[in-house]
């Protein structure tokens, strides 16, 4: 079975605003709501894929209720605990300045709460699928992933982790099969800039040094670069199109990178599924589809 877990989902307020002026009243020209967080998106993607997934994580509030109920609708599976204050975050994002945000910090969640995940995680066993993605309430110790990958260590879990900064660094030494750094999260993890393909090589084979099995470092419109368990390293620029709504891009390069791998366990097929999937993202509304991947999988693997 394939878990995601979303410690702090969201409802993502996706607007378009024309000529945005700071300290002006700005009007939407478009606006779209939808469910997020980092884990949500990869359910929904191996979804759209045709692969079943449960989103596990925390929720509050009307906002949770939204997010919860707008997962049902789309056929995603969840089993998310409720915190009893607070609500959801929503998290504003803005299309038209490309990569603005304003992400809420989330509400606070107990010690027996986190307990309630970890016995629901107690479940997993060889050959289960566990995503553990994005931030955690800011109340949260920073070693949140690494105590779930200590209390799942020698089951057999094969466990992707998409964080940042210490949140990341701390579970590399239980050997994650999968982290996704992108260019910007690496490059601050090691106090440079990093803008060149070839640039972040040596810093994602650091990461794998330190205990991360494969290392894929996203780079937006640059493309991505593979740094494989196996030794291997791949690297593609990411196919052309017009962008539409990155929100989730990273998101789904990692769950159509493990649905490739899931599918033939081959580095390079792998590799092009996460590009594919990103791009096909970064060039729909949406969340891509099946069909809008596959289109751009071909384009990925004749780019050869
Ligand atoms: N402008 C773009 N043009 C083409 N492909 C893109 C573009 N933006 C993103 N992608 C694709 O999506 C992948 C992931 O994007 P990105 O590096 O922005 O992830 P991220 O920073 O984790 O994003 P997010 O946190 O919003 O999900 C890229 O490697 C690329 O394949
Ligand atoms: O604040 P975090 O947890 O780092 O990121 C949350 C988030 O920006 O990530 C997703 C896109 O990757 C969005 O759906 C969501 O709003």
């Amino acid at each position: 079975m394939i878990y995601t877990v979303t410690f702090n989902p969201s409802l993502d307020y996706i607007v378009a605003v024309d000529d945005f002026q700071l300290g002006l009243t700005n009007r939407t020209s478009s606006e779209l709501i939808l469910p997020g967080g980092k884990g949500i998106n990869v359910s929904t993607l191996l979804m759209n894929l045709g692969i079943e997934s449960t989103a596990l994580g925390f929720m509050a509030g009307f906002t949770g209720d939204e997010i919860v109920r707008e997962l049902q609708e789309m056929g995603v599976k969840s089993d998310f605990i409720r915190i009893d204050e607070g609500i959801s975050r929503i998290n504003l994002k803005l299309k038209s300045i490309d990569g603005t945000e304003i992400n809420g910090s989330g509400p606070a969640i107990s010690a027996d709460k986190v307990e309630q995940l970890m016995v629901q995680l107690d479940a997993l066993g060889e050959g289960d699928v566990l995503f553990l993605a994005g931030s955690i309430p800011s109340s949260m110790p920073d070693d949140m992933y690494r105590r779930i990958m200590a209390r799942l260590e020698g089951k057999g879990v094969m466990i992707v982790v998409d964080a940042t900064k210490d949140l990341l660094l701390n579970v590399l030494e239980y050997h994650p099969f999968l982290i996704k750094p992108n260019n910007h999260e690496l490059g601050d993890i090691f106090g440079v800039e990093l803008k060149t393909r070839e640039e972040v090589v040596p810093y994602g084979k650091k990461l794998q040094e330190m205990g991360a099995r494969n290392v894929l470092i996203s780079m937006a419109g640059e493309g991505a670069v593979l740094i494989a368990e196996d030794r291997q390293v791949f690297d593609k620029p990411a196919p052309k199109g017009h962008l539409v709504n990155a929100v989730g891009a990273g998101d789904s390069m990692v769950a159509g990178f493990m649905a490739g791998w899931m599918d033939k366990q081959d580095y390079e097929h792998a590799f092009c599924m996460g590009i594919a999937s990103g791009s096909a993202s970064a060039f729909s509304e949406y969340l891509a589809t099946k069909s809008e991947i596959e289109a751009i999988y071909k384009q990925v693997r004749v780019e050869d």
